[in-house]
């Protein structure tokens, strides 16, 4: 079964056009469910390894160009993901599906995107933002002040000082399982601002249970809560991603139009084999 992987600023993804539903009776026919398709798959070492997989769909509503399902790494399937929206972009254009303007079909609602430098860059507009929340948290015996906001997907924003000495791997995921918000839970970014438009970021994903490279929601959510903290003064608003590639995230006052602009690189296109399965 033929396959791309995509990556945007080190954020990276297995995609399938699975229109005439491959996958499905690749699924049947290997007696394995969904899920741990998905798992296999996105596995470092045994599988092809990414952080999660994209199914590209025909659409529900003909207006739109392609419905999409989208998987984390662990077999969860996400209402968005910014990175692998750009990711899924590139590659329908790629494959002749889409030209310059698309609108495709997701959980979180449609997104809009535009194509850019022939496919090398693609910017997608944001479902609207939810009404951003501070919340205190108890982690570890201590308070941790941040801010709830749903850019897609679930994120906790946490300013912190010194970036690079925060235990993103063992915070993030104290975090990530707070009583707070279960029983989805949330992703959870760390920013550090840089200049006066400019900050850096480091996120742990939920449903990859780890650090990413980057996240495209998690990088939204953090220019907003930045901003509206008087972090950054300027948009649109840069974000230096744990991979060093920069997004650029703008939006209006209202929150009503969100923009996640970046790159996105295809690494290499391939057949999956069955021995994965075994
Ligand atoms: N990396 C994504 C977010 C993918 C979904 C997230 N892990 C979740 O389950 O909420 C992005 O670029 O937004």
């Amino acid at each position: 079964m033929d396959f791309a992987k995509l990556q945007g600023s080190g954020n990276d993804f297995i995609l399938i056009d699975n229109r005439d539903g491959r996958v499905y009776k690749k699924t049947e026919e290997l007696g394995v469910c969904l899920k741990e398709f998905v798992v296999k798959v996105c596995e470092p070492h045994k599988g092809v390894g990414a952080d999660g997989l994209i199914l590209i769909e025909e659409p529900e509503d003909s207006s739109n160009h392609f419905r999409w399902q989208f998987f984390n790494s662990d077999g969860s399937e996400a209402e968005m993901c910014g990175n692998g929206s750009r990711c899924a972009v590139r590659f329908c254009y790629d494959l002749g599906i889409v030209d310059k303007y698309v609108k495709f079909e997701t959980l979180a609602g449609v997104i809009k995107a535009e194509v850019l430098e022939d496919g090398k860059r693609v910017k997608v507009q944001l479902t609207p933002p939810s009404e951003p929340v501070d919340k205190t948290l108890l982690v570890d015996g201590r308070e941790l002040k941040g801010v709830f906001i749903n850019t897609g997907v679930p994120h906790f924003v946490v300013p912190v000082d010194n970036l690079e000495g925060t235990d993103v791997r063992g915070l993030g995921r104290a975090i990530r399982f707070h009583e707070e918000f279960q029983p989805k839970g949330t992703n959870v970014n760390f920013i550090e601002p840089v200049s006066a438009d400019t900050i850096k970021v480091r996120t742990y994903e939920r449903g990859v249970e780890s650090e990413t490279l980057a996240c495209g929601t998690g990088a939204t959510a953090g220019a907003i809560v930045a901003y509206i903290k008087g972090l950054v003064s300027k948009k649109p608003v840069k974000v230096v991603t744990r991979s060093e590639e920069l997004l650029i995230i703008d939006f209006d006052k209202e929150l009503k139009e969100v923009f996640l602009n970046g790159s996105v690189y295809k690494v290499f296109e391939g057949t999956l084999s069955y021995e994965i399965f075994l």
